[in-house]
């Protein structure tokens, strides 16, 4: 082999334990980010360190403790089993690794060994179907803020957001059939939540919102059950993208929507977001609402499909880098 090849897979970053003294932290490095937060700093640091810094911590804590596993937060767990089932695929020339944003495992520590592997071609892949500032751009500016330290750097390239990719389409669509056949009960509404962001990000031009709603009417024309489409998180008092998911969830019953399946394909791996926000709070206010039968279906994670699905971008993105891929 001539050149070292190092492929990053990038999630968005965990806290260490589901301690409030390491939720803080982690919490303080991601809402310092100005690709997340976009307020002026001189305005949001005194918000964020005298009242969110000191409330949401506790709060956090106590949603990952909910959903906190054997190994780990089940973002990082998931995440580095989606990096060894693609070792496996692709071979031990190439060098794998997984990272996340924010927390460990650090991008820095990925970049670092691959270098000290005499990697010279690195392919960073953030884990993000949909493109938006605030997770794909950050991933990679980390990665670039590394490198810019170094004299010889290596040659890098970035995944692009594979939101309309129909292998990625595909792999949504065999997951959730797989998902649904296993239920047992037929849902008479299948629920796509997507992450949600600030409106203002969109009027920006962020083209998030509309990755999104692309990706869920790909989805839903191969789908045979109705779909929504909603957004889901919501922080702070600004106007986010709607419809928000809690709302649309609880007002379900009323309008004699009973049953109901719940996916959240923006998620390349199961998180808080899915298993607290929607596994467990969306599925006690439906029922609590009056709905009858509520499945939250899994992500991609390292499914068959979703490793179908990893593995034909990234070969398709080592092209010429790498012979056998
Ligand atoms: C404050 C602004 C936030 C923006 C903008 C935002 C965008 C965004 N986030 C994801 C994916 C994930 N977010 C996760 C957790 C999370 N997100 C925010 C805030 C914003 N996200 C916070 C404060 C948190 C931490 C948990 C909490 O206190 O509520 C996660 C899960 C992390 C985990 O450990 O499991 C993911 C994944 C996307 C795709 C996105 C862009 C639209
Ligand atoms: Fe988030
Ligand atoms: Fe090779």
């Amino acid at each position: 082999m001539m050149h070292g090849i190092g492929v990053l897979l990038i999630n968005l970053g965990t806290p260490d334990s589901a301690e409030p003294k390491a939720v803080r932290k982690y919490l303080a490095e991601f809402l310092s980010d100005r690709r997340v937060v976009e307020i002026p700093q001189i305005a949001w640091q005194p918000l964020l360190r005298g009242v969110i810094l000191r409330t949401r911590p506790r709060k956090s804590a106590e949603a990952y403790s909910k959903v906190w596993t054997e190994d780990g937060s089940p973002l990082r767990a998931i995440t580095k089993r989606k990096a060894a089932a693609l070792r496996a695929r692709l071979g031990d020339e190439i060098m794998i690794l997984d990272a996340m944003r924010y927390g460990q495992p650090s991008i820095a520590d990925g970049l670092g060994e691959m270098l000290a592997h005499d990697c010279d071609r690195i392919l960073l892949a953030p884990l993000y179907p949909q493109y938006c500032a605030a997770t794909t751009a950050t991933a990679n500016d980390k990665a670039f803020e590394i490198l810019s330290g170094m004299r010889w750097q290596p040659a890098i390239r970035t995944l692009p957001p594979y939101y309309d990719d129909p292998a990625y389409i595909g792999a949504l669509k065999a997951n959730i059939e797989r998902q649904l056949a296993a239920l047992d009960f037929e849902p008479e509404k299948l629920l796509l939540s997507f992450h949600g962001m600030p409106e203002r990000t969109r009027k920006l031009g962020d083209p998030y919102y509309d990755h999104c709603q692309t990706t869920a009417r790909l989805l839903a024309a191969k789908l045979s059950l109705p779909v929504d489409v909603t957004f889901q998180s919501r922080f702070g008092r600004a106007k986010w993208l709607e419809p928000a998911t809690d709302e649309t969830i609880e007002a379900y019953p009323r309008k004699g929507v009973k049953r109901i399946a719940v996916a959240a394909p923006g998620f390349s791996a199961d998180c808080l977001e899915t298993l607290e926000e929607l596994g467990i709070r969306g599925r006690e206010s439906f029922l609590s609402s009056g709905g009858e039968k509520f499945a939250l279906l899994e992500c991609l994670n390292d499914s068959p499909e979703g490793m179908g699905l990893l593995e034909t971008l990234i070969r398709r993105e080592l092209a010429g880098w790498h012979e056998g891929a």
